[in-house]
C-alpha cells in the first residue's frame, strides 16, 4: 500500500528544506519510505512554496506535470539505450558517475557518411554560438542545415536516430552537419542553454536534453571530441555515434558535460549533430 504523506511528513520536508538539506538526499529518504515519485515531487513544490498540498497553485501544478513528463521522456530513452547496451555489441557506455555518455560503432555505413559529407559541402555557413563571445577563435567551423535540405538519405538517418533514442521527431532540432578544416575547432562548451540563452533560444521546445553526434570521417590528425571533466577524448571514427545527456536527473544543466572539439591538425573533419529538447515543437 502506498505510504501516506501526512502532516508530520509535510513538516519534516518543509523543515529540512528550510535547513538547506540536499534535495536529492531528501528525495531518496522519501523513496526509501515508500512514497511514490509523483507524490514526492508534488510535496516538494508545496513545501517550497510554503503551503500544504491543498494550496498548491495552478502554476506549480502545471510545472510539476511538465517536469514529470520530461523526466518520463528521458527515462524512456535511457531504458531504451540500456536495452540496446545489453543486446548490441556495438553499444558502449562510458563508466562515469558524472555523465551519461554512450558510443555506438558503425551507426552509419561508410557509403552513407561519404554521401552526407558531399551534401554538407554544398551549403555551408559559419557556425553559430548561442551567446556572444569576444573570442573569435571559440567556434571556427562551418555548419550545414542538413535537415532543411529535402533529401531522402537525411530523412532516413533522422528516422534511424529517432529509433536509436526512442524519441519522437517532434522533440528534435533540425539535423546539422559541422565541417572543420585544419586549425578549426569548437572550444570548451556545454550543449544545454545557460541562463539568458534559454530565454533567447528555448522557445516552445525548451531546454536541450540529449545530443547525438556522428563522425562522418576518420580525421587524419587532431579533431578529437574531449570531455574535459572526465578527461575522455574520442578520436573521430567514421560512422560512430556519441550520445550524451546534457541534464542532471533534476533537469538542470550538467556542467560535467563540458566538452570541446579539438583543432583539426591534418585533413578535415565532418560530423552530424542532432539535439533533442524537453518539449515537442
Ligand atoms: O565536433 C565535435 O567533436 C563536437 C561538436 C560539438 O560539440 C557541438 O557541435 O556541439
Ligand atoms: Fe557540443
Amino acid at each position: 500500500m502506498p505510504a501516506i504523506f501526512d502532516a508530520s511528513w509535510q513538516n519534516w520536508l518543509r523543515e529540512n528544506i528550510n535547513r538547506g538539506c540536499d534535495p536529492d538526499e531528501l528525495y531518496q529518504i522519501l523513496v526509501d519510505n515508500g512514497f511514490e515519485r509523483n507524490i514526492i515531487l508534488q510535496q516538494f513544490i508545496a513545501a517550497q512554496s510554503g503551503q500544504n498540498v491543498a494550496g498548491v497553485t495552478v502554476n506549480a501544478e502545471t510545472q510539476l506535470a511538465e517536469q514529470l513528463e520530461v523526466k518520463q521522456t528521458i527515462e524512456k530513452t535511457r531504458l531504451h539505450l540500456a536495452k540496446q547496451l545489453k543486446n548490441n555489441s556495438k553499444f558502449h557506455q562510458i563508466d562515469s558517475d558524472s555523465i551519461e555518455l554512450y558510443t555506438v560503432e558503425q551507426f552509419l555505413t561508410a557509403r552513407e557518411c561519404e554521401q552526407i559529407i558531399d551534401l554538407i559541402k554544398t551549403k555551408l555557413r559559419p557556425s553559430e554560438l548561442a551567446s556572444f563571445t569576444s573570442d573569435c577563435e571559440f567556434r571556427t567551423s562551418r555548419t550545414c542545415d542538413l535537415g532543411a535540405i529535402d533529401n531522402p538519405l537525411i530523412q532516413m538517418v533522422d528516422q534511424r536516430i529517432y529509433k536509436l533514442m526512442n524519441i519522437e521527431a517532434g522533440f528534435a532540432e533540425v539535423t546539422q552537419g559541422q565541417y572543420y578544416e585544419v586549425g578549426q575547432q569548437f572550444k570548451a562548451h556545454t550543449d544545454y542553454f545557460e541562463g539568458e540563452e534559454l530565454t533567447n533560444h528555448g522557445g516552445k521546445m525548451g531546454q536541450r536534453t540529449y545530443t547525438v553526434m556522428i563522425y562522418l570521417n576518420d580525421v587524419e590528425a587532431g579533431g578529437a571530441t574531449r570531455f574535459i571533466r572526465q578527461n575522455k577524448a574520442f578520436k573521430p571514427k567514421q560512422g560512430m555515434a556519441v550520445i550524451w545527456n546534457s541534464l542532471t536527473d533534476n533537469l538542470v544543466g550538467n556542467g560535467n558535460t563540458l566538452h570541446q572539439a579539438e583543432p583539426v591538425q591534418a585533413g578535415y573533419k565532418a560530423v552530424i549533430t542532432k539535439w533533442f529538447r524537453q518539449h515537442q515543437a
